[in-house]
């Protein structure tokens, strides 16, 4: 996996809602690579998004991965429900319950990805015992819920471990980061192991999504 080359994930929770599919849409056009949509229970976390209804309406705006980001507790009565929407990979919160391994097993039974997820408090070795069914570790650099929070430099040290578990378990495991990157966290993240860049108001929040893109992508126009 060449970690030069991130891949730009722009997250609909700093998007217009009012026209999501249209903004899907624009990502899409200008380069993103995976679409990153954050589901919010009002219970894991202390915000509301969306369920699988929205997800399996804005599936026709885009052909790009889905990459399904569950803020809820339980996980397991919702991973049909979102394949069923058109889900390409769902990741949930390690802290969301004691049976990770069970989930993780129940999201890959339906032969998409699946990846873990772990808050700011929670330590790298958390996830040791599911790194073996884990196609994507999703870092938060902001504790979960709400977008334009300012970036955790305390999580660096956490991305260079599990840079570090991924490199020892010789599986292609996506190492995303989530919350506060933009141009100035990317380059951080980037060197401490991260591969996949999701981004809300560093892309969404900008007049140009194209620019915004490839600015973070380390690229020129
Ligand atoms: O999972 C999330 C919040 O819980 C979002 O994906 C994340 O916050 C993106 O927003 P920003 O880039 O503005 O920080
Ligand atoms: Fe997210």
């Amino acid at each position: 996996m060449d970690i030069r080359v991130p891949l730009i994930a722009p997250s609909v929770l700093s998007a217009d809602f009012a026209c999501l599919g249209e903004e899907i849409r624009a990502v899409d056009k200008h380069g993103a690579d995976w679409i990153h949509l954050d589901v919010m229970d009002g219970h894991f976390v202390p915000n509301m998004t969306f369920g699988p209804v929205v997800l399996k309406s804005l599936r026709s705006y885009s052909k790009l991965f889905f990459d399904v980001h569950f803020m809820i507790e339980p996980v397991d009565p919702f991973i049909e429900p979102f394949v069923q929407a058109g889900a390409d990979q769902i990741s949930f919160h390690i802290e969301a319950g004691p049976h990770a391994h069970r989930s993780l097993q129940h999201i890959k039974s339906f032969g998409i990805k699946a990846g873990i997820v772990l808050c700011p408090a929670t330590p790298a070795n958390a996830i040791s015992e599911v790194i073996d069914l884990v196609d994507n570790i999703l870092i938060m650099t902001v504790n979960p819920g709400f977008g334009g929070q300012k970036f955790l430099s305390s999580q660096l040290a956490k991305i260079r471990a599990i840079h570090e578990m991924v490199q020892k378990s010789g599986r292609s495991i996506h190492i995303s980061v989530d919350g506060g990157i933009n141009v100035q966290t990317a380059p951080l993240v980037i060197e401490a192991g991260a591969n996949v860049l999701i981004a809300g108001t560093s892309i969404y929040g900008q007049p140009d999504y194209g620019q915004a893109i490839d600015a973070l992508r380390g690229t020129k126009k």
